[in-house]
């Protein structure tokens, strides 16, 4: 069945159009790792519901071309933490993208995590590093120099959760749909908002934001 999905002619060329879109030209290796991770998802979706998307079309818009609508957006950040990455969403289709890039995916449900752990596998990526726990209580090796997370807690919530795992100069990207401004106002003093996009998904409808956070001094 992963093997039936990431075969479809159909759904590859929705995807490589849809990237193109987006302004990407997407290799034939990000292609297949694409679709097969879109294989497995759909796979094991059935058995430890990962994701509340169960159609195969409505996942590449919803899933891997609204994570691939930040992929050109992570600037020069070379070690990226995705928070409550769930199935490894935006942090999958990142690492697809970015193998010269270090991603660390972070999820406090442990069924997510041990089907990234089959993805991390079945795709070989070796620049992934998986992380069951919550958030708050992780203390990585090293800090981030990014940290990236969609549909994962409010701005406030986030930014009290995570900024013990900053770099100096480093930053959050948070990806949201409309534009956050409550969340914004009840941010601590020291937090900026650095850049807000506005961002189109081809086949996702209503707004998608990409706010980029620092912490000031
Ligand atoms: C709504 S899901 C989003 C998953 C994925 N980022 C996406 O966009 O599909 C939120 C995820 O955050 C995880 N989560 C919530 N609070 C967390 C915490 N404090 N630490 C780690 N993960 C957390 C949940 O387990 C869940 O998988």
């Amino acid at each position: 069945m992963p093997e039936a999905v990431a075969g479809d002619a159909r759904l590859t060329g929705k995807l490589q159009q849809g990237a193109e879109r987006l302004g990407l030209t997407l290799t034939s290796e990000q292609l297949r790792n694409l679709m097969l991770y879109l294989g497995l998802l759909a796979k094991w979706n059935r058995a430890y519901n990962l994701t509340a998307i169960r159609n195969t079309d409505e996942m590449v818009n919803l899933h891997l071309l609204d994570s691939l609508a930040i992929s050109q957006h992570l600037g020069t950040a070379q070690h990226i933490i995705d928070v409550g990455t769930g199935p490894g969403l935006p942090g999958v289709v990142l690492a697809i993208m970015h193998p010269e890039r270090k991603f660390t995916l972070l999820d406090s449900n442990g069924k997510k995590t041990r089907f990234l752990f089959q993805a991390k596998t079945a795709l070989k990526l070796d620049n992934v590093t998986i992380v069951n726990g919550r958030v708050e209580a992780y203390e990585p090796p090293q800090p981030f120099d990014m940290i990236t997370s969609r549909a994962f807690a409010s701005l406030q919530d986030m930014v009290q959760w995570c900024r013990h795992l900053l770099a100096d100069g480093g930053c959050f990207l948070a990806m949201k749909g409309q534009f956050p401004q409550d969340e914004l106002d009840a941010l601590p003093a020291d937090i900026q908002l650095q850049s807000s996009l506005e961002l189109e998904v081809p086949g996702v409808e209503g707004q998608r934001h990409l706010l980029r956070l620092v912490i000031g001094s």
